[in-house]
């Protein structure tokens, strides 16, 4: 994990060590400062020599002045190379899910996938500054003091070697029971993330629904739980406060009965004795502090596993050795295929056979959870066959590079979205290039040039973010609008013109029949009206195709067909 999360730190490598360094040089002054101490009270103080206390004075402020530097460097340094190295981590793991297939996304999830970016990145961000301060520091400062401590008087010294293991098996006892609960906190952040996404996604849902009470509710199980097992953790973790207290009054007790028998014994001198409670000090707040370096990085290293698995794992796609750059034509055949969803039995698709020519227009119509979407999204590939072969215009799929096949493949999915940005800006994602007149005609071929001109600001009104301030049908279109101007050799349209009322539909038809004639047209629908002049209609039934033929051939033999084109019917009359 440390070996994949430390690719990311680059170009903050220096500033990271140069910290460690500082830290370093700090901690060996601050640990030598008391030594001189004790000597200006022992050889300057009690034998009244002012030159050797104004020498050592002197000395002394230089040494703290430049541990003070030392320390102000690393406080500088420490920060820039964590919050630099963060960055990177973000700005990797975003690079790598954008290779991502959809079975990647489907293992992760969506709002894990936030969790792992935001919380994760700034666990694994604060475990990085405090290696590169606190967690050299607290180790140094320990070792450092009991090598001085030792050098003042060693008999003495013996105390910490009874005190510092009663301290670690306490701190080690603290940290055994809190480390499990604070694994298991972050991994219900990705709980209340998931809750926050759906209510914020669906908010017009929750508000038509007057669901807002039980989303409050599902809000504040998942707030809660993380409380709790916080508020448990933090319980746990303050045991070390007074673990550490006993054990340091028990030092002073112990460094006074023992230190005035010595001074009497004239073994030790009363500054060697001051000295040694300073030592006390950093011996055991340096344990202390180490137990709560040891607690963040145990957090942390759950953080960094989270997102290690994220940078670890391979598209399920990926591009073929010696790819083909170019499509032919917008021909399809299916042949055999198979496909479940990642690991599941069960099989969604089952046995396709299909050949459609470029330039046809195709209509799949059935039931929900027949397939639909399913059978169309694995022409550009965003899941892979399971089980025999898919060609594209005269080629496997599987020999296009990924970029080629996915902009021949224009698709616009059930729930398309637009991001934030002009109207103009959003169709240019079909092609960034594309003039005004090609982005005029698309717009135009999409039914969608009319009401973006009765927009104040026509072409160059902005749409808010997931495009919430245009109506469904105006979004569909635009969506739509999007995809044409990718020139594509196939367009798939699934369910996109749900929201538009059935007359723009069809000259939306007609437009794309007129403007596309050489692009293969495929419409999932569950209106017949959309599909009806379809060149061949698909039935789909349980991962099958049931049928396949004209709305006129269908009509006539396929009870399934003729039962929706009857009701549909009977539903558009009653309507009327
Ligand atoms: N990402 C996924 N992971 C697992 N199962 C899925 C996934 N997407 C769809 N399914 C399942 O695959 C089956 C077919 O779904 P699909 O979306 O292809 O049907 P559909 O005919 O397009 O339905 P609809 O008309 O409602 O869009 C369903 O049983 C569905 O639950």
């Amino acid at each position: 994990m440390i070996r994949i999360l430390m690719r990311s730190i680059r170009e903050y490598r220096k500033l990271a060590f140069t910290s460690q360094i500082l830290v370093a040089v700090e901690v060996a002054i601050e640990t030598f400062i008391p030594f001189l101490m004790g000597n200006i009270i022992d050889y300057g103080i009690m034998k009244k020599d002012m030159s050797y206390i104004t020498k050592y004075g002197i000395l002394l402020l230089a040494m703290t002045l430049f541990s003070l530097a030392c320390g102000a460097g690393a406080s500088w340094a420490a920060p820039h190379a964590s919050a630099g190295f963060a960055a990177n981590l973000r700005h990797d793991m975003f690079y790598h899910i954008q290779d991502f297939s959809f079975s990647n996304i489907d293992r992760f999830s969506g709002s894990s996938l936030v969790t792992r970016l935001t919380t994760d990145v700034t666990n694994v961000q604060t475990a990085f500054q405090m290696l590169t301060r606190i967690a050299v520091r607290a180790p140094l400062l320990l070792i450092f003091s009991i090598i001085m401590a030792f050098k003042v008087n060693s008999s003495l010294a013996m105390i910490f070697v009874f005190l510092v293991p009663l301290l670690t098996i306490a701190l080690v006892l603290v940290i055994h029971f809190a480390r499990p609960l604070f694994r298991r906190v972050f991994q219900r952040y990705d709980v209340l993330n998931q809750v926050v996404r759906e209510n914020v996604r669906g908010v017009e849902v929750v508000k038509t629904y007057v669901r807002h009470d039980e989303e409050i509710n599902k809000f504040k199980q998942a707030s809660q739980g993380i409380a709790e097992v916080f508020t448990k953790a933090q319980q746990i973790m303050s045991l070390n406060g007074p673990a550490m207290m006993l054990v340091l009054n028990s030092a002073v007790i112990l460094l006074s009965w023992f230190g005035a028998k010595l001074i009497v014994g004239g073994q030790l001198q009363t500054g060697q004795l001051v000295s040694m409670y300073a030592y006390s000090n950093a011996i055991l707040f340096s344990l202390n502090i180490l137990a709560m370096v040891f607690t963040q990085l145990s957090i942390s290293q759950a953080s960094g596993d989270r997102i290690a698995e994220v940078l670890q794992d391979q598209s399920t796609i990926t591009n073929p050795k010696h790819p083909l750059k170019e499509m032919a034509n917008g021909d399809i055949t299916f042949k055999h295929v198979n496909f479940e969803y990642g690991d599941s039995p069960k099989p969604i698709l089952q046995d396709i056979n299909l050949t459609i020519k470029s330039g046809q227009v195709i209509g799949i119509i059935g039931e929900t959870g027949s397939g639909k979407s399913t059978l169309v999204q694995l022409i550009p590939r965003l899941y892979d066959i399971s089980k025999g072969k898919l060609l594209i215009g005269g080629h496997n799929v599987h020999h296009y590079d990924l970029r080629t096949l996915r902009d021949n493949v224009a698709m616009v999915l059930q729930n398309s979205i637009l991001f934030s940005g002009t109207i103009a800006d959003n169709l240019r994602w079909g092609d960034e290039h594309a003039t005004d007149q090609q982005v005029i005609a698309a717009a135009k071929t999409a039914q969608a040039d009319g009401f973006i001109n009765e927009f104040a600001e026509g072409y160059q009104t902005r749409v808010e973010q997931g495009g919430t301030n245009v109506s469904g049908g105006q979004q569909q279109r635009l969506t739509i609008a999007r995809a044409l101007l990718k020139k594509p050799k196939i367009l798939i349209l699934d369910d996109s013109t749900s929201a538009v009322d059935t007359q723009t539909e069809q000259s939306i038809r007609e437009g794309l029949r007129r403007d596309m004639p050489n692009t293969t047209k495929i419409i999932i629908s569950q209106r017949i009206v959309s599909i009806q002049d379809a060149d061949q209609i698909i039935v789909m039934d349980h991962g099958k195709i049931q049928d396949i033929g004209t709305h006129d051939e269908l009509v006539l033999r396929n009870e399934l067909y003729r039962d929706i084109y009857h009701y549909q019917q009977q539903k558009a009359g009653e309507n009327d």
